[in-house]
């Protein structure tokens, strides 16, 4: 007996079907780190991995992520990037082999632990690049976001508390001295533009006695003590441990979503909400000449250029209304013929953010707007098992990178369709973790449900939703299961106008 719903499968959908269908792509992805109220839930798994110079920290860290394989949100962080950066007389004294990098004062530890707590809150960081040879922390820092697991290794990674406190496995790699000083010269040498006698003097000096002193003592803060050769048992055990850990979080957080969005029975069925009644939906007058674009992009007959032409002179319609909402301010010009005249100009940042692929449009609308406006991406897709969106790749401009750039930002959010609107609330809540002000946030769209808008405008009152058409209905139909691929329903606007991003790009 076929599922009652397959029944409901309406003819007319199953061209739509079969491109959704073939476009989900079976890959591993960061799932939803926000609840039913689009705040963060949950944190990262941290581990932190202590151990002499040399012991093999970086080697087991290395071998954890290559175990971890599917998943791809590992990021190792070094103790080593939180060097302080250093005055002249000290650089003149790291030189000469007399300064102490092993003592823990050397270490910036307020902003290793900063940034750290950040990535283990789903806050996007930026990490300081140390170099070796310089002796010194670069200009340029690395932009880190959205890691499922942080692995911080480090000699002085257990020394102090503040670090401590953000693990969630401890681990001291306890290694010979004598292998450790073999491992170090060759290292040093090899890698880190070190003469034999300068090890040697370094270690002998400082090295040694701080392993004695800080290093060695904090072995006992440890959950595991791996060996430092001969590993791959113990490295092996961790990794499954910390698979199992992230399987019940991912176990505990889904339960914790499924509950939070069942319908509540007392509250009125959002598809019925008039599209007046949503506070933060701005539809564009829909005059004669809007109406006729819609009805050619409505229309399942119309030729793909004549699409693609309507969904680009929309796509300028539509972000120059979204620009009503930037502040402008005022400016005075002097007129080709010596008169002054009073007007207004935009003078802040404002970048694009496109929902792969279907906000491709619009992103050519902003540069036919904006001159050269810096756009990032994300792709996010549903998973095909569980139906939830999963973030899949994010590549953001620089302005929202750097989070004291990022609070400034105006960004435009653009996608085709807010049907449901998850991948929606994904993505604002990307743009959240970088610091973006929600109230800075307007999200483009070429056609809105007004269940997706509710949504939207219940979890982020503040942002803004530009569309250019709303449809009342979303229908539930069936995807019949295919090989590994279980049957599940999606939600289809109507009477909509198909998938835009298949219809403008084949
Ligand atoms: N289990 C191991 N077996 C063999 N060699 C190892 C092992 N662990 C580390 N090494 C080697 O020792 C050197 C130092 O290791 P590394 O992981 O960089 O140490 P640390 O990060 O503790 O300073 C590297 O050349 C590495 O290849
Ligand atoms: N400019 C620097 C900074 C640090 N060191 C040494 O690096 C060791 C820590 O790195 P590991 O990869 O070995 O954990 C530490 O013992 C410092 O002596 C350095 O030589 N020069």
């Amino acid at each position: 007996m076929l599922p009652p719903l397959i029944r409901s499968v309406r003819k007319a959908h199953q061209a739509e079907v079969t491109t959704l269908k073939n476009q989900l792509l079976k890959s591993h992805g960061r799932p939803p780190w926000y609840g039913e109220n689009g705040r963060p839930i949950g944190e990262a798994f941290v581990v932190g991995i202590a151990g002499g110079s040399a012991s093999g920290k970086t080697h087991v860290a290395r071998q954890i992520v290559q175990n971890l394989g599917s998943i791809p949100t590992v990021i190792i962080l070094s103790q080593d990037s939180f060097y302080k950066k250093h005055t002249p007389e000290e650089l003149e004294l790291a030189f000469q082999n007399l300064y102490d990098f092993d003592h823990p004062d050397s270490v910036d530890v307020p902003l290793f632990a900063a940034c750290l707590a950040d990535l283990k809150a789903w806050q996007q960081s930026n990490i300081p690049i140390y170099s070796f040879t310089e002796h010194q922390r670069l200009d340029e820092t690395k932009y880190l976001y959205g890691a499922s697991i942080i692995i911080t290794e480090g000699i002085l990674a257990l020394h102090d508390q503040k670090l401590r406190d953000l693990y969630d496995l401890k681990i001291f790699v306890q290694c010979d001295s004598d292998i450790m000083l073999a491992r170090r010269i060759k290292r040093d040498v090899a890698e880190r533009g070190r003469s034999v006698e300068g090890v040697l003097d370094q270690y002998l000096r400082f090295v040694k006695p701080s392993f004695d002193n800080f290093v060695s003592p904090s072995a006992k803060y440890a959950d595991i003590i791996v060996p430092g050769s001969n590993n791959n048992v113990a490295i092996e055990l961790i990794s499954t441990h910390i698979r199992r850990e992230l399987t019940n979080r991912a176990r505990e957080f889904r339960c914790k979503i499924t509950n939070a969005i069942k319908p509540n029975p007392s509250t009125p069925d959002p598809s019925h909400i008039a599209v007046e009644q949503l506070p933060n939906l701005h539809i564009i007058p829909q005059t004669p000449q809007l109406k006729g674009i819609y009805t050619t992009l409505r229309d399942k007959t119309s030729e793909r250029q004549e699409f693609i032409f309507n969904v680009d002179r929309l796509a300028t319609y539509l972000i120059e209304k979204a620009l009503e909402f930037v502040p402008a301010g005022h400016e005075t010009v002097t007129t080709p013929v010596g008169v002054e005249y009073n007007g207004r100009s935009i003078d802040t940042e404002i970048c694009g953010v496109t929902i792969l692929r279907s906000g491709g449009p619009l992103e050519k609308g902003m540069r036919r707007v904006l001159r050269d406006p810096a756009v990032g991406s994300l792709l996010i897709q549903s998973d095909v098992k569980s139906g939830e969106a999963i973030l899949l790749h994010s590549m953001l401009p620089t302005s929202i990178r750097e989070r004291c750039r990022a609070e400034v930002t105006w960004v435009f959010l653009l996608d085709a369709q807010i049907v449901t609107s998850a991948s929606g609330i994904m993505a604002v809540r990307v743009l959240l973790d970088h610091g973006v002000q929600e109230d800075h946030i307007i999200f483009v769209t070429i056609l809105a449900a007004p269940r997706g808008v509710h949504v939207l405008n219940r979890l982020f009152p503040k942002i803004k939703i530009v569309s250019g058409s709303a449809d009342p209905n979303l229908t539930p139909i069936w995807i019949p299961g295919d090989g590994d691929d279980e049957a599940r329903e999606v939600l289809c606007i109507e009477p909509g106008m198909g998938h835009i991003g298949d219809r403008y790009y084949l």
